[in-house]
């Protein structure tokens, strides 16, 4: 049996992306502002918004809960977004997501000003990250980036599997990481013989949301292993426990390993309120003629 993998513990490197937040927040003329838009009352959304809305008021930002009851019609939230989109007093705007199954989620997240687009997820935003410009990066896959350079990880040059090609996570990862010199397989779960193909990663990233999916003979020794995923699973007491996509045992095996709970889940927050700072810091500069685009 190998030695313990390192944990990389999200905390430390979350701490320090909200101090560097915090601290060019307060450098601009005014606090930058957030608007959380959530429609429906999902307990895991409204624990999430509730969290973001805690953690920009932390930084110094100032942030507003839009809450929409669950049958607000499409007509409705495009109308809240439009009005976001023109008051110049707001940085950013998130819309969080699942939406309920009447809303058409491409629909409501291209109404998004890509401007104030802190989630990253706008054809916009997409289409400057697959041409290595910059702009606003989703908030998961950047904060993995922000984790592997808080903890020293080399990426350049070295091979990548990323499991999972979700809009959210998946797929900005694997444009994040080319940019970043990295060559990179994008396997999900159809991947016939999806084992040979992690073994080959010296860096595995696995984003399916399936518990324990990857075992430690998918795991080439030594390799970094992320954890995207997280699950809930039932215990005993009813209560349920989070686990993520990646088997405890392979600790064994891999040489760094983030945990779940605790890996990237607080990076997730942390590059939100960061992606916020950004957008206000380049909207003051497109206002003072500073920036032609
Ligand atoms: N518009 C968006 N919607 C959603 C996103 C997103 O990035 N943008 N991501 C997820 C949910 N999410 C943020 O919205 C999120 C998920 C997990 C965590 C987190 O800190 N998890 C903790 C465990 C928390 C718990 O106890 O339940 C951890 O992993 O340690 C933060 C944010 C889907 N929707």
């Amino acid at each position: 049996m190998g030695a313990a993998a390192q944990p990389l513990t999200g905390a430390p490197a979350a701490e320090a992306l909200l101090e560097e937040a915090a601290r060019r927040a307060a450098a601009l003329p005014a606090a930058p502002h957030l608007a959380l838009v959530r429609v429906g009352d999902d307990p895991a959304s409204v624990a999430y918004v509730r969290g973001k809305a805690k953690k920009a008021t932390q930084v110094g930002l100032s942030s507003q809960v839009h809450a929409l009851p669950e049958a607000t019609a499409q007509a409705e939230v495009l109308a809240l977004l439009a009005a976001l989109n023109a008051d110049p007093a707001v940085s950013g705007i998130l819309v969080q997501l699942p939406l309920p199954a009447h809303l058409n989620p491409e629909t409501i997240l291209t109404a998004v000003d890509p401007r104030k687009d802190v989630d990253g997820l706008h054809p916009v935003s997409t289409g400057r990250l697959w041409t290595a410009q910059a702009g606003l990066r989703p908030c998961t896959p950047a904060g993995v980036m922000a984790l592997l350079a808080f903890y020293g990880v080399p990426v350049a040059g070295r091979r990548a599997v990323i499991v999972g090609r979700s809009a959210l996570v998946g797929r900005p990862l694997a444009a994040l990481l080319l940019n970043a010199d990295v060559t990179v397989t994008l396997a999900h779960s159809r991947t016939p013989d999806l084992g040979a193909v992690t073994r080959e990663a010296d860096l595995l990233v696995v984003a399916v949301g399936r518990a324990h999916l990857v075992t430690p003979e998918m795991v080439k020794p030594g390799a970094t292993v992320i954890d995207v995923g997280i699950n809930r699973v039932p215990t005993e007491d009813g209560k349920g426990r989070l686990t993520g996509d990646v088997h405890p045992a392979v600790a064994e095996v891999a040489g760094a390993l983030t945990p779940v709970p605790g890996g990237v889940g607080p990076m997730t927050v942390a590059q939100l309120l960061m992606n916020t700072v950004l957008a206000a810091e380049t909207q003051r500069q497109e206002a003072a003629g500073e920036l032609v685009r």
